[in-house]
């Protein structure tokens, strides 16, 4: 595992941490290490940012002139904040420091003297404090322990209002480590820099408004020491590049054939929502998947032909209101026939008996949109039970809500672990920060997306995407929950590359499908 994957609660950091310093680390040692590595890093954007905001008045151009208001707290986050302003003061930053705090602990307190004896004036007082181009939020980090309140408080709603660019260090001062809820308020970064390893409340929704863009600042934490605290296979992780690469099994063995690279059935659309099946197909199409096969009702099986010429489109009979009424596969052909099944974009809540039937077969399955809508109508878990395969749920919110109306989804790390034990199937919860869990509670996070993927038909793309990755791969020894991590990513960063090229409202559905591969392209040559 690569640093970037784990996840860590405060806890967690603290006794990580504890175990470096019992092993001989001096405490001001990291500090200074620390302190370093963020103002490298802070300068690195400094540059970038200048390029791209208007900046205030009393700048004097390059990076030696501009101002730097430095907000010390209290604990260890305050003291890399003092190593980050002696450090840009060297550089040549005009640098001032506010520090309201009356007890500081003596690491903060030997760092602040020698600001001073620097000459780098220090403020008590919101009304003393001069104009800035930027700040760098050193209040609080993983040792925030209760609400904000009082003068702190205060000073945080003034440092927001001022609008400058603030760069957070370790989290944004005043989110909890775990939850990313606010404690009474918080720092709105423009960019944080995580220290060592990934706060979990970074990747909660709730905090995403406060954290800007976020960096991981690596320094050097032993993996035996992340282990020794998180176990060997830890229960939450962040989705990365190389865990999507282990498992897309890429490059393609020279000797593979069609059959080897699966064979995916989808089973979607109806005369009303023939789009929900086109697009379903365009992303198992960009999954690679060796054969696809696309049971849809016998009307719109034109349009789906036309759509994708290499897949076999199997035509349905149809209800009078135009969705699938039974599977008509093809003479000598059963659902056992196919690698994995993926089904419900599209479908319309008529198609019932469809869903009884693939749940009843003994064939990996991913159920999204109106396939989840019917198993919620059919009772969640004890239609599940009957289940010895694969199977993977792929709600939004609301599908959520409808699958496990019991199950609070505010928590969405907690909500999938619960959702995934009762039903036996790996459950993906879709939104800004996926979050996806196995039966056991292993727990993928995807922490980069984008807005623009929030579009109707985003959704049909993932389920096809995913299907098609799980049919390629599911014969290859690989965990679901990893397929499952693996598509997400894809999709998002699809979405991401996406929008850089044609802004965030330029990513409708169709359009998705054609980034995934280019988003591949990149990633390989990125890798390689
Ligand atoms: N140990 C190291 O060398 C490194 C630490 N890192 C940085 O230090 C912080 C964690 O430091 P810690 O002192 O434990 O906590 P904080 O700096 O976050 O300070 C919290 C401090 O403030 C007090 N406090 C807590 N809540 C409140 C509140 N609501 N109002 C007022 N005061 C509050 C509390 O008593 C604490 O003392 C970590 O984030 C890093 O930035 C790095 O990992 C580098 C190595
Ligand atoms: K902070």
């Amino acid at each position: 595992m690569t640093k970037e994957q784990f996840v860590v609660t405060a806890a967690q950091m603290r006794d990580i941490e504890g175990r470096i310093f019992a092993a001989g680390m001096p405490v001001a040692a990291l500090m200074e290490k620390v302190g370093k590595l963020i103002s490298d890093s802070f300068a690195r954007h400094w540059q970038r940012l200048q390029s791209i905001i208007p900046l205030s008045p009393s700048f004097q151009g390059g990076l030696g002139g501009s101002h730097v208001g430095i907000l010390a707290g209290p604990g260890h986050n305050g003291g890399d904040a003092l190593v980050v302003a002696r450090e840009l003061h060297f550089q040549g930053y005009q640098v001032w420091i506010y520090q309201p705090f009356a007890k500081l602990k003596e690491l903060t307190s030997q760092h602040l003297q020698y600001a001073q004896s620097l000459g780098i004036p220090c403020y008590q007082q919101l009304a003393e404090l001069p104009s800035c181009d930027f700040l760098i939020d050193g209040l609080f980090g993983f040792g925030l322990e209760r609400e904000i309140t009082g003068n702190i408080a205060e000073a945080i709603n003034h440092f927001n209002d001022w609008n400058k660019p603030i760069f957070s260090i370790d989290l944004p001062s005043g989110l909890h480590t775990d939850t990313g809820e606010v404690l009474g308020t918080a720092i709105r970064a423009t960019h944080t820099f995580c220290l060592g390893l990934w706060k979990q409340g970074l990747l909660q929704e709730q905090a995403l408004e406060y954290i800007g863009q976020a960096e991981l600042i690596d320094f050097d934490i032993p993996l035996a020491d992340i282990h020794a605290i998180l176990g060997e296979v830890p229960k939450i992780k962040r989705i990365t590049k190389t865990t999507v690469f282990d498992t897309l099994s890429l490059p393609l063995s020279p000797t593979t054939h069609k059959y080897k690279s699966g064979h995916l059935l989808l089973i979607s659309g109806s005369k009303r929502y023939a789009g929900g099946a086109i697009l379903t197909g365009l992303g198992a199409r960009a999954s690679g998947v060796g054969m696809l096969s696309i049971a849809v009702p016998e009307s719109i099986k034109p349009l789906l032909i036309s759509h994708l010429p290499e897949a076999l489109i199997i035509g349905c009979p149809e209800t009078e209101t135009g969705a699938i009424s039974h599977l008509q596969l093809p003479s000598n052909t059963d659902l056992s026939s196919f690698n994995a099944i993926a089904c419900g974009p599209g479908l319309t809540t008529d198609a019932t008996p469809i869903i009884e039937q693939v749940i009843n077969s003994d064939v990996p399955l991913i159920l999204d949109a109106d396939g989840l809508n019917i198993l919620a109508q059919l009772g969640t878990i004890s239609t599940l039970q009957k289940r010895q395969n694969t199977t993977i749920l792929t709600p939004h919110t609301g599908e959520f809500h409808r699958l496990f109306p019991d199950i609070n989804y505010q928590d969405r790390v907690k909500a999938v672990q619960t959702a995934a034990s009762q039903t036996g199937a790996v459950v993906l919860l879709k939104g800004a920060r996926t979050a996806i869990s196995n039966p056991e509670g292993v727990v993928w996070i995807n922490a980069e997306s984008t807005p623009a993927l929030a579009r109707g038909g985003s959704g049909d793309v993932l389920t096809g995407l995913m299907g098609g990755i799980l049919a390629r791969v599911v014969n290859k020894q690989v965990n679901i929950e990893d397929v499952v991590a693996a598509a997400a990513w894809w999709h998002s960063q699809g979405g991401i590359l996406a929008v850089k090229e044609r802004t965030e409202l330029g990513v409708d559905a169709f359009t998705l499908t054609q980034y995934l591969i280019r988003v591949l392209k990149l990633s390989i040559e990125d890798i390689l």
